[in-house]
């Protein structure tokens, strides 16, 4: 029999393929040892050597460190007959060579074999290749770094049985748990070990990471950091990567990203403590049963956020046809989570059984609460309201899901005032993770305390809010569609001003999500805003004279982009005529000629206005905190949370920079960019806009 020995081969492809071959088993014998230092060193030195594949003669990968050697090491009581494998050739030579090195196994690797594939840099198996740690039938332990890499792969619970009970896996088995990256026949296993290695080398993966992380993460600097670090890693080694490492996460630590990030996650949790509310003691009531008015879209997704975390709901319609749709929608909605693996089937069948179609109150005599969400009309929703005094219990909340009625007025015929709330929903109701809850002065404690409950039991983010026009994510953000008209007014280009605001990081533009929300919504809100503030209300003709061209946006597939299935919106260039004409009605472009902007200052003249009307709202205590206005921006805007939320944004920038910024379009344009007076007040004392209202003197003066 042949002496064991450890063979290289470097093919035309660049990879070196070293293989045991020590019949029957491959057993580690102190020659096959020295062989693979060996061999691993010359690898590492050539340069025509760009990746490693370790493999086994005649089908067996190894049977482990030679048993033989114990029996020497017993017979002459010397234990230094062991060779130092862990650390010189599993840790120095495999581990950190900076060229990737992939284990083919087959027919088995046991105890030291399983343990020096372990350390290469991936594991490709034939079927059925018996895995495992079997030294502890033998007295020892695993001596070759096992106890170490095991629970890192397949994690501590089956690595503690597989090494105490010395139970082998399969490789199917080890491909499941992440021991095997990938199993392939017999007959491909060099091949495919091949690629993957030269895969690693070139770095494939890297790069095709990268090119996403440039997409789904284009602002984020910590995406390709991360993939840097792992590179170093691989390119120089283990030791280097953790150096690298180190410095990367300290520079990244300082970088305003991660100081966004780490704001709104506390910023998140603040939410959850009100003052006078979760302050003084109060204990949640339960709410078991819900009752819903209104089965159109708003009504159907807060059904659907209920049913599915186990609370029951009766939906209230005013005729079976417009129930037999809501229910319907619920349905599509339940359906929708299953389909994108939110959800699954057993959970939609039990979702769907708490729910319960009306049409009169007859099951609202034991609700714990009613959320009325019907058309925006104050004589509909004050009827509502007081026939629900009469019908619900007297413990039960009377919420209104209303985007811009003065809740005073939705109870204005009712005596229940103190348990009347705003429970405002942005939809898709059932998805979207915010609910602004907004009291009135008289709203009890309890009341809000028991909905703020709730909002929690339905995962949603609840933050509580004051009562005025738009609350305080549409109020702050209502400039943010009237100056993106403003500018194309100004002429500049409606598809321009889209990818401006995509690129700061919004996931879609002004004019699409116009499209998106329909333009009969957006003409009935901005006549809210009008009424509301008319001192600083830019009016638009652009929207009156879409909707006069037969367009409604995605609704009716013709809006500023065209929407075909299956293809994303494509700007739709016949609009333009329409944009002209709403330019020569508005008549502000100055000599009437367009004005020219950069990319950043058509964000900074679209989002300052929101910062503008931002500071009203926390001047007029809208908000509890400047924090909550930041997480309401992020969650009910999808203001990009690495910017750490709006006013948080705005602290980033500068409140003075936003201050002189608005003065000048000001007195470019108008009024509508007119600083307020806690802005102007904040920015010339240097004072922070998150700074909590108390502190500034505008208070002082108040108080
Ligand atoms: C530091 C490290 O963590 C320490 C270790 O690695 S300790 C070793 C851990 N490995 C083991 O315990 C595996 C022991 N071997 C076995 O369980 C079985 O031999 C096996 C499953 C690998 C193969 O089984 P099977 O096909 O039935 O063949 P079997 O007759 O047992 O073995 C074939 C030959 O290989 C030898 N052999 C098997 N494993 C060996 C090993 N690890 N060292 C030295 N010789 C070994 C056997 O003694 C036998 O020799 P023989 O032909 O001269 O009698």
């Amino acid at each position: 029999m042949a002496a064991p020995r450890v063979t290289m081969e470097v093919g035309n492809d660049g990879v070196a393929i070293i293989t045991l071959i020590n019949p029957p088993v491959n057993a580690l014998a102190i020659p096959i040892v020295a062989g693979l230092k060996d061999k691993f060193e010359e690898a590492t030195s050539r340069d025509d050597v760009k990746a490693i594949v370790l493999t086994g003669n005649g089908g067996r990968f190894s049977g482990g460190f030679d048993i033989n050697v114990f029996q020497k090491v017993h017979g002459a009581g010397d234990v230094s007959l062991m060779p130092d494998v862990s650390v010189e050739l599993v840790v120095n030579l495999i581990e950190d060579c900076k060229k990737p090195i992939v284990a083919a196994v087959e027919g088995l690797a046991l105890g030291g074999g399983l343990e020096l594939a372990m350390g290469c840099h991936a594991r490709i198996a034939a079927p059925k290749t018996q895995l495992g740690l079997p030294e502890l039938t033998l007295g020892v332990i695993p001596g070759f770094g096992g106890t170490q890499r095991l629970p890192r792969l397949v994690g501590l619970s089956k690595a503690i049985e597989m090494m105490l009970l010395s139970k082998s896996i399969t490789s199917e088995e080890g491909w499941k748990l992440g021991l095997i990256d990938a199993v392939v026949t017999s007959e491909e296993l060099l091949k495919v070990s091949r690629l993957w290695a030269l895969d690693i080398a070139a770095r494939e993966v890297l790069k095709l990471a990268r090119l996403q992380a440039k997409k789904t993460a284009p602002n984020m600097p910590q995406h390709q950091a991360c993939l840097d670090v792992i590179e170093e890693g691989i390119v120089h080694g283990g030791y280097s990567g953790v150096l690298k490492e180190a410095k990367v996460f300290k520079e990244l630590v300082m970088l305003d990203t991660s100081r966004g990030l780490v704001h709104v996650f506390f910023a998140q949790r603040a939410t959850s403590k009100v003052p006078n509310v979760t302050d003084i003691g109060l204990k949640p009531r339960g709410v078991r049963k819900v009752a819903v008015i209104g089965g159109g879209l708003m009504g159907s997704g807060i059904a659907t956020a209920h049913i599915l975390n186990n609370i029951y709901v009766v939906l209230k319609e005013v005729n079976s046809e417009y129930l037999l749709k809501g229910i319907k929608t619920i349905e599509a909605n339940v359906r929708g989570l299953v389909t994108r693996g939110k959800l699954t089937q057993d959970k939609a069948n039990n979702a769907l059984k708490m729910l319960k179609g009306v049409l009169d109150y007859s099951e609202f005599k034991d609700v714990d609460m009613v959320i009325e969400a019907v058309i925006e009309s104050v004589p509909l929703k004050q009827k509502i309201f007081s026939e629900l005094e009469k019908a619900c219990p007297p413990h039960c909340i009377l919420a209104t899901n209303t985007s811009t009625i003065d809740l005073n007025i939705v109870g204005e015929k009712t005596s229940s005032q103190d348990r009347i709330i705003g429970a405002h929903f942005f939809s898709p109701a059932h998805v979207m993770p915010l609910l602004e809850i907004v009291r009135t002065e008289r709203t009890s404690a309890q009341v809000i305390l028991d909905l703020m409950t709730v909002g929690k039991i339905i995962k949603k983010v609840p933050v509580v809010v004051g009562n005025c026009t738009g609350f305080a994510v549409n109020r702050a953000f209502f400039p943010y569609s009237q100056s993106a008209r403003l500018l194309v007014s100004l002429g500049v280009d409606v598809f321009r001003i889209d990818s401006a605001i995509r690129s700061f990081g919004l996931p879609i533009g002004p004019f699409q999500l116009l499209d998106l929300a329909g333009y009969g919504v957006a003409a009935a809100t901005s006549k809210e805003f009008d009424k509301a503030f008319p001192d600083r209300s830019f009016q638009s003709p652009l929207v009156d004279l879409l909707l006069k061209s037969g367009r409604n946006g995605k609704a009716n597939g013709k809006g500023l982009y065209t929407y075909e299935k299956g293809s994303k919106p494509k700007p739709d260039p016949s609009v333009l005529p329409i944009i002209e004409e709403c330019r020569r009605l508005s008549n502000i472009m100055p000599g009437g000629k367009p004005i020219s902007v950069t990319e950043k200052e058509i964000v900074e003249m679209i989002l300052f206005p929101v910062v503008n009307e931002s500071c009203r709202v926390l001047e007029e205590g809208i908000v509890v905190r400047a924090s909550d206005l930041d997480v309401a921006s992020v969650l009910g805007m999808s203001f990009p949370s690495y910017r750490g939320g709006i006013v948080f944004w705005a602290d980033v920038v500068g409140a003075n920079y936003v201050y002189t910024s608005l003065k000048k379009w000001s007195q470019l344009y108008g009024n509508f960019f007119k600083p307020s007076r806690f802005l102007e007040e904040r920015a010339t004392k240097g004072i922070p806009l998150s700074a909590p209202v108390s502190s500034s003197s505008t208070s002082r003066a108040r108080l």
